[in-house]
């Protein structure tokens, strides 16, 4: 069965078409700069272990147009890996929020559609770009099942006493007002890896996503039982362009003193703090740059991105009441060899010790680079959301 899977972005998409249940990844791809002059499109088909890549410059409007692009590619008569767009089967779709309505990936009717919408407020960069995605795909994608898959779900197991907040009952009962949990496709993947490696199925470990946005989640046995981020996902960790936690006495602040309206904080605090508010960059690869070029600010973003790191893998070592491994994951994780650095120095005390040459290779597939003494094994291990998105389609509808 072929499934296609879309990762739908506020400007961009990421795709990749399947064979399953054999895990094959047909073809791959990414759709950049939507809505924004010189968009690129960057197709990869994989056959026996080569990829061939093409790349299309054009200008992509919108979603719509972008997703049309991709299924011409899907179906071209020389680059082409489908005759028809009706041989795929389902179309996986990654959606970030989905409240506690969605703690299982779910086929989308139009109340599921619905539902999404309403999510709209609470995940402002990610579930209206989701929405969209899913609305272009039924149009084109005409005799597919549509499911989602919800960042939220795998987080849906964390007790009361971590997703709830102390603010009164009813914001709670009535409103559903507590913390969420997000990334939670690749908390589950790379933690699931993580286990098998170890060939322990309780094992305690705490998963770093590193990405654009960025979370941690503490993972016992299997389940989830805390994450950094919260009712949205803009708490937690320090992130490219989200400010990760603050006292929201900051949000008053803006407010009241200094003039801002909500929607101007809004901006502020998800699209220009982070990274990008204490370099001018939001990218890792060039903060690393600035930093070769002697930059005290980007010194500085670096020292508080992995303190923040430390912080949390100090209080899910307490949640966890102990720890088997610690796993870096997503672009900055899987890259950073100096992002990974920082993040565990100084925590011998929690046994915590870092090979520093293993962590500077560059290697396909899981790597340890821990210190061969090493109480916890310090992994890391390459995300695959769209092939967990994949995997999690088919078991559904078998
Ligand atoms: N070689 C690298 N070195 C350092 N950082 C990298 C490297 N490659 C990618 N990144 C970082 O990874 C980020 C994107 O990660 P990714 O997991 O693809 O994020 P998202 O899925 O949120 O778009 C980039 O913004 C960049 O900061
Ligand atoms: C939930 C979230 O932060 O997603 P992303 O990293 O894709 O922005
Ligand atoms: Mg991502």
């Amino acid at each position: 069965m072929k499934i296609f899977v879309i990762n739908s972005g506020s400007s961009s998409i990421k795709y990749q078409l399947f064979e399953m249940p054999a895990a094959k990844t047909i073809c791959s791809g990414l759709v950049e700069r939507i809505g924004l002059s010189d968009s690129i499109i960057t197709h990869k088909v994989f056959t026996d272990g080569t990829d061939e890549v093409t790349i299309k410059n054009l200008d992509i409007l919108d979603h719509a147009i972008g997703l049309q692009e991709v299924n011409a590619l899907l179906t071209d008569p020389k680059i082409g890996v489908i005759h028809d767009t009706d041989e795929i089967e389902v179309v996986g779709h990654r959606v970030v929020h989905g409240g506690e309505q969605f703690a299982v990936t779910t086929i989308i009717s139009p109340a599921v559609k619905e539902q999404i919408k309403k999510l709209f407020p609470l995940a402002p960069l990610h579930n209206p770009a989701n929405y969209l995605g899913i609305d272009v795909a039924e149009k084109i994608f005409k005799k597919a099942k549509q499911v989602a898959v919800f960042d939220t779900a795998f987080h849906q197991t964390m007790p009361e006493v971590a997703f709830r907040y102390a603010i009164p009952n009813e914001f709670y009962y009535t409103h559903g007002i507590r913390a969420y949990g997000f990334h939670g496709t690749s908390h589950k993947y790379v933690s699931e890896q993580a286990a098998t490696y170890l060939n322990k199925k309780d094992a305690k470990v705490i998963t770093i996503h590193l990405g654009n946005g960025c979370s941690m989640a503490a993972v016992d046995s299997g389940k989830c039982v805390d994450n950094s981020m919260g009712l949205g996902p803009m708490n937690g960790l320090i992130m490219g362009t989200r400010c990760g936690d603050i006292d929201q006495s900051v949000i008053f602040h803006l407010v009241n003193q200094l003039g801002y309206d909500l929607d101007q904080v809004n901006t502020i605090l998800n699209k220009k703090s982070g990274m990008v508010g204490l370099t001018g960059h939001s990218d890792m690869r060039d903060i690393t740059a600035e930093l070769q070029k002697g930059s005290k600010d980007a010194q500085l973003a670096y020292d508080m991105y992995t303190y923040r790191i430390r912080k949390y893998i100090g209080t899910f070592t307490a949640v966890l009441n102990g720890l088997d491994a610690i796993v870096f994951t997503a672009g900055v994780g899987e890259n950073d060899a100096l992002t990974r650095k920082l993040s565990i120095s100084n925590l011998e005390y929690l046994g915590i010790q870092l090979d520093e040459e293993k962590n500077l290779k560059r290697e396909k597939g899981i790597r340890e680079i821990n210190a061969v003494d090493s109480k916890v094994k310090v992994l890391v291990i390459p995300t695959n959301e769209e092939l967990e998105i994949a995997q999690q389609c088919h078991k559904l509808l078998h």
